[in-house]
């Protein structure tokens, strides 16, 4: 498999984000094969979050295009995570901290990760080949609709900026959930990181969040389909050299 005609595909809880010959994407579920269609990629790599997405191996079957998909494994490229099963990890924690690394391979600091997708996760590599471990919280539009299904009064609401405390109902939602997540990340940090520790933010959710961090951060907002990226060329390199 050729790398850069190779259609590289994150998927995630709510959507899929793609890397197509240097370029960005969100790509819906639903767009899958009109997507294939239009660019035949010579090749897909995917991750995914749930399991084997029938969208990708139907739209890439029914064009002839070879399908690889990445899942974690313990001590690939010398990292070592901290679960004990590492099936059960979230693929795309896996790869952002993959990524996260490649980042500072020069200049290392203590690196904790922040994802703000579906569900928002941290990871905290306490050295370059050693994850300390992280969590995983609702994400900002999860708790919104939580409140909405689970009381009688509160309103569905979408979740926009939150300058300063609530003065209705709608605002302090908003404020409640984002400023949750900043508290989250930053508690962690100080816990977790040290006077030499970089924050990296990716994730949907990631420019909402950082607005609001009190420490610097470093916004990456492609970190997991570039980690996927990263996987397979070390594969193929790793595959050609032996
Ligand atoms: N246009 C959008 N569609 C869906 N989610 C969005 C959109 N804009 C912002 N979001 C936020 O981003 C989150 C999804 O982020 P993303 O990183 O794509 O998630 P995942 O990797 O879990 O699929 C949603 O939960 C929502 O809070
Ligand atoms: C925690 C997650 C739901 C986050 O997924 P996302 O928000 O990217 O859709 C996903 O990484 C996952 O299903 N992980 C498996 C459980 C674990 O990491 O322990
Ligand atoms: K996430």
């Amino acid at each position: 498999m050729e790398l850069e005609n190779t259609l590289y595909l994150d998927c995630g809880n709510t959507r899929a984000k793609y890397r197509y010959q240097g370029e960005y994407g969100v790509l819906p579920y639903a767009e899958v094969q009109r997507f294939f269609t239009d660019n035949q990629p010579a090749s897909v790599v995917y991750s995914s979050v749930a399991g084997a997405r029938q969208e990708i191996t139907t739209a890439a079957d029914s064009l002839e295009i070879a399908v690889a998909r990445c899942t974690v494994e313990q001590g690939f490229g010398d990292l070592t995570l901290a679960y004990e099963d590492v099936s059960r990890l979230g693929v795309d924690r896996w790869l952002a901290m993959l990524q996260a690394r490649a980042l500072f391979s020069d200049d290392y600091h203590r690196l904790l990760i922040a994802d703000a997708g579906t569900a928002l996760t941290m990871d905290i590599l306490n050295s370059p080949n050693q994850h300390a471990g992280g969590l995983i919280a609702p994400g900002l539009r999860m708790s919104a609709s939580s409140l909405f299904k689970n009381t009688v009064d509160l309103p569905e609401v979408l979740l926009e900026d939150a300058p300063g405390l609530g003065i209705d109902t709608r605002s302090c939602i908003n404020y409640g959930v984002v400023h949750s997540a900043v508290a989250l990340i930053e508690s962690t940090v100080v816990r977790f990181g040290s006077n030499e520790s970089q924050l990296i933010i990716t994730g949907g959710d990631a420019g909402l969040i950082s607005r609001h961090l009190s420490m610097p951060f470093l916004y990456q907002p492609n970190l997991v389909v570039d980690g996927l990226y990263l996987y397979w060329k070390l594969k193929i390199l790793g595959e050609t050299t032996t």
